[in-house]
């Protein structure tokens, strides 16, 4: 096996990998005080607010105001769960045991801010399979750390604390008793280091004095003004002069709102010295970077990625379909060569500057084999080509040159193909990647380019990599219903085509839940459901004719004769996928009374390129169809009830629900939406990703029609292909949750389509969170959003009155009406063998079993009973009667449902 490590999201579709230092770090948020703007839509409440808006805060609903309390209460215990986000291991003199260190993060709803800590265990093997973690008492919390990267034998660990208000970027040097280097990198030599999982790339050389890491720029100089006007020279800011603007530069888009150009420096961490890596030019934004092995430290060379930007940048979060290639340059403490350079390039690329994948339209995150023989990288070049913003990514294989120096006419050989057609024959994949609905590990021989799922195959849950121990893994493994879970993986045979993992759980400390949440989570299943594809054409190629498939989480402890309501949950993209990795904000909406069905439409990632590629040009009709036939199923195997099904989704998944509520007005009760996209024709001028907008309404042929002006003729495709062009039917109440900092899907979006539904008399709630991006996942603002979320769904899908309605129609049937009849019966007992006797004798047992009846369903409807007398302590009662049916029998329902279809 191979020792070096990859990891991440989906195979078929976009593997990342993570080496050490590179990974989903969370940016150092600002302490803020929060500020929610909210705007409530809802005519129907400015009565109730009249009543009691006194009391009541802006925005909340009197007839919810218990709902929301208790709610509120519940969701705070989903939202303290932590993640486990990286891992190390170090292995130990003795070679047999090892040390693993876990990086972690916890919402700090408080401050505003993911609290970050460090967790350590000490690996012991007793030399079979079996493994014991001894874990350190307490974790450690990392407050003001951006980055931490340790050395590859486990002796220095680097700390990066990212400046606040222009003040200098620390680096801090840790040993085993401390800190051993600190220094403060002033912004004249360069801003914030990058730690935002992309241009990020943090790197020690092999004998670790020198860190290659990506940072912005150092600010360029402005133009100064005083009283008489310009001020040739500058100076710096006093009462007497201010500064201009200058001219504006184009940034990356969403999220790198205010950011400079990320480019290549390189610290010694014994003296401190920082250089810039000269003969990158202006015109490339550089990330990623990795030191390339080399038989003299002196000729060391570093490889990154460069992202060309000579006109317009167009945004580059989620969006995989930008060109870029990996270079290599020398290590600027090369006195000879990085001189030379510094003299030649003057701003301008080096001709020491080398293009290594020139062959090909898309090369990123490269990592070296611990041999030094091979780079290996992953392509996004479907994407490129294509235009979708991400599809099926590829990996290669360069052979490094022997005496180290790089040369750009190395060749390019392909380990991993891009996947057209899933098939579901066991091993067609790479790493930690999308299989369908769930994330499995795979492992590929990057010589002949064999790929072995190494998770086991009878798993639904999700699986990712978080470190290798030796050729051993620890892995992280979760599902909708179950919180994340630490696994060894041990390789039982070596003979690679039979290869075998045992897995063992290890139990650890860090990712504990109440009590209350671990006995929900308990209540709950959860399967895959396979969904035949309908209404295919002579065009749909093979691998969009493939079933596609949905996420259905339900109670287990429900009854065949009542279905919970349904919440639809749509992921958006279109190119990303919803897996069966824990959620805590899904998993707090099934634990409060709902069906989840979590729909992959074609068109997401996991279900290779034909699959994904048949949406582009068909998005609003085919994603739409497929979301309704999913529906379709699940009513049809009696999962769901139709009189109570909701919405939810979120940028494309938005764009889903509002087509949903107009397209199928009838089919959803309430629906909720994060920054949706709800008009083309108003996106494409203010979206930071104008061509996602052309390839996703005309096709692929969009990549090449897109332009910065569109026509006439193309605004009003946008239009019609947009869900504001199905307004007027809409009748859906609909709850919108804005991020006024979004670059991608302009907050306007919402708000039009929002005003224009509160004008037809819709009912509608507005929260808008003002220093909120696209996602949407500062602390307060996720929990603020699902709170409003869960309580939404309450008022719409079982309002408070629902649960009682049943025992009062029964009382009322029993006590009232009921009495003349009654009478009557008693007078005509006389009469018992007469007809008009039997008559009344049948009105009678009538007047008396329908209540009855009821009044027995309403008993035995645990969850009744549960919202009614439960709402506050969320107890699950143990199920009566028959069981429900189980994931294998509800597979096997599918299976019958699909032969009787295919039989019509
Ligand atoms: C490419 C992209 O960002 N598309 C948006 C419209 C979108 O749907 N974004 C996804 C990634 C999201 O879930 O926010």
């Amino acid at each position: 096996m191979c020792n070096f490590q990859m990891k991440k999201t989906s195979c078929f579709s976009s593997f990342t990998i993570a080496a050490v230092g590179f990974s989903a770090y969370y940016p150092n948020f600002h302490l803020q005080l929060r500020r929610v703007a909210l705007l409530s839509l809802l005519p129907t409440m400015d009565v109730a607010r009249a009543v009691s808006s006194k009391e009541l805060p802006l925005g909340l609903d009197p007839t919810m105001e218990e709902e929301y309390a208790s709610l509120s209460k519940l969701l705070l215990e989903f939202t303290n769960i932590s993640n486990i986000d990286k891992a190390w291991v170090f292995q130990s003199g003795t070679g047999k045991d090892s040390k693993a260190m876990f990086s972690i993060s916890q919402p700090n709803l408080l401050a505003n801010k993911k609290r970050k800590f460090l967790m350590s265990a000490y690996i012991s093997k007793d030399g079979g399979n079996s493994v014991t973690f001894q874990w350190s008492s307490f974790p450690v919390e990392m407050s003001g750390v951006s980055i931490i990267v340790p050395s590859s034998s486990g002796s220095k660990l680097l700390v990066v604390r990212n400046p606040e208000n222009g003040s200098p970027t620390k680096f801090e040097i840790w040993g085993s008793s401390g800190v051993e280097k600190e220094f403060h990198i002033p912004q004249s030599v360069h801003g914030s280091v990058y730690a935002d999982g992309w241009f990020e790339g943090v790197s020690w050389n092999s004998d670790e004095t020198l860190v290659a890491y990506v940072a912005e720029e150092p600010s360029p100089s402005k133009i100064t003004f005083n009283s008489f006007g310009y001020k040739s020279g500058g100076s710096t800011q006093d009462s007497n002069n201010w500064k201009g603007q200058g001219d504006w530069e184009e940034g990356w888009g969403e999220t790198y709102a205010n950011k400079r150009r990320p480019t290549v420096f390189v610290i010694n961490v014994d003296s401190g010295e920082v250089r810039a890596v000269k003969g990158i030019g202006r015109s490339l934004s550089a990330g990623q970077v990795v030191w390339a092995p080399a038989a003299e430290v002196s000729q060391q060379h570093l490889v990154f990625v460069g992202w060309s930007s000579s006109t317009r940048k167009l945004g580059i979060k989620y969006c995989y379909n930008r060109p870029c290639a990996l270079y290599a340059i020398p290590n600027p403490f090369n006195e000879l060569e990085a001189n030379e350079s510094g003299q030649r390039c003057n701003g301008l690329e080096d001709s020491n500057l080398v293009n290594l994948t020139r062959g090909i339209s898309s090369a990123f995150f490269p990592r070296f084999s611990p041999d030094g023989k091979f780079l290996i990288f992953l392509s996004a070049r479907s994407s490129v080509d294509s235009g979708a913003h991400s599809a099926t990514d590829s990996l290669h294989r360069v052979d490094w040159p022997s005496d180290g120096k790089p040369s750009s006419s190395v060749e390019i050989v392909d380990v991993v193909p891009a996947v057209m057609c899933a098939e579901n024959d066991g091993c067609t994949m790479v790493m930690s990647s999308m299989w369908g609905s769930t994330q499995v590990i795979l492992s590929v021989d990057v010589l002949s380019g064999n790929v072995f799922r190494i998770t086991p195959h009878d798993s639904n849950s999700s699986w990712n990599v978080l470190s290798l121990d030796k050729d051993n893994i620890i892995a992280v493994c979760s599902s909708p219903i179950d919180v994340p879970q630490i696994k060894y993986g041990c390789l039982l045979k070596e003979s690679a085509a039979s290869a075998a993992w045992s897995w063992q759980d290890v139990s650890s400390p860090i990712v504990r839940c109440s009590k209350k949440v671990q006995s929900l989570l308990l209540s709950l299943q959860f399967s895959v459901l396979k969904i035949p594809v309908r209404g295919t054409s002579e065009d749909t190629l093979a691998g969009a004719r493939k079933p596609f498939e949905a996420i259905f989480v339900s109670s287990n402890c429900k009854k065949y004769d009542s279905c919970d309501p349904l919440i639809v949950i749509l992921h958006g993209g279109p190119h990303s996928v919803s897996s069966t990795t824990f959620s805590k904000s899904l998993a707090f909406l099934s634990s409060i009374g709902y069906s989840l069905l979590i729909v992959n439409y074609r068109g997401s990632l996991g279900f290779g390129e034909e699959a994904l590629q048949s949406l582009p040009g068909k998005v609003g009709s085919q994603d739409v169809n497929d979301v309704l036939t999913a529906l379709d199923h699940v009513v049809e195997l009696e999962l769901a009830d139709p009189s109570k099904i909701a919405v939810l989704g979120g940028s494309h998944g938005g764009f889903l629900t509002t087509h949903l509520i107009g397209q199928a007005p009838e089919k959803f009760v309430a629906a909720a939406v994060r920054n949706p996209v709800c008009n083309f024709e108003l996106m494409v001028g203010t979206t930071d990703i104008p061509d996602w907008c052309f390839v996703e309404a005309y096709g692929n042929e969009g990549k090449l029609s897109f332009t910065e002006a569109p026509s006439k003729e193309q605004l009003t495709l946008f239009y019609d292909k947009s869900p504001i062009s199905h307004l007027q039917k809409v009748k859906t109440p609909t709850l919108f949750l804005l991020g006024a900092q979004d670059l991608r899907v302009p907050v306007s979006n919402g708000l039009q389509y929002a005003r224009a539904l509160r004008e037809r008399g819709v009912e509608v709630k507005v929260i808008v969170f003002p220093d909120d991006v696209h996602a949407i996942e500062r602390p307060q603002s996720d929990y603020e959003s699902f709170l409003n979320i869960g309580v939404w769904f309450k008022k719409y899908c079982n309002g408070p009155l629902t649960p009682y309605l049943l025992p009062l129609i029964s009382i009322f049937l029993l006590l009232s009406p009921c009495s003349g009849i009654k009478i009557k019966f008693l007078e005509n007992m006389s009469s018992i063998g007469t007809p008009k006797g039997l008559l009344e004798v049948g009105k009678f047992a009538l007047y008396v079993a329908i209540p009855i009846a009821l009044m027995y369903t309403f008993a035995n409807n645990t969850k009744n009973l549960q919202r009614v007398m439960g709402n506050r302590s969320y107890v699950v009662y143990p199920p009566e009667g028959p069981r429900p049916p189980s994931p294998e029998e509800m597979r096997e329902m599918a299976r019958e449902l699909a032969r009787k279809n295919s039989n019509r």
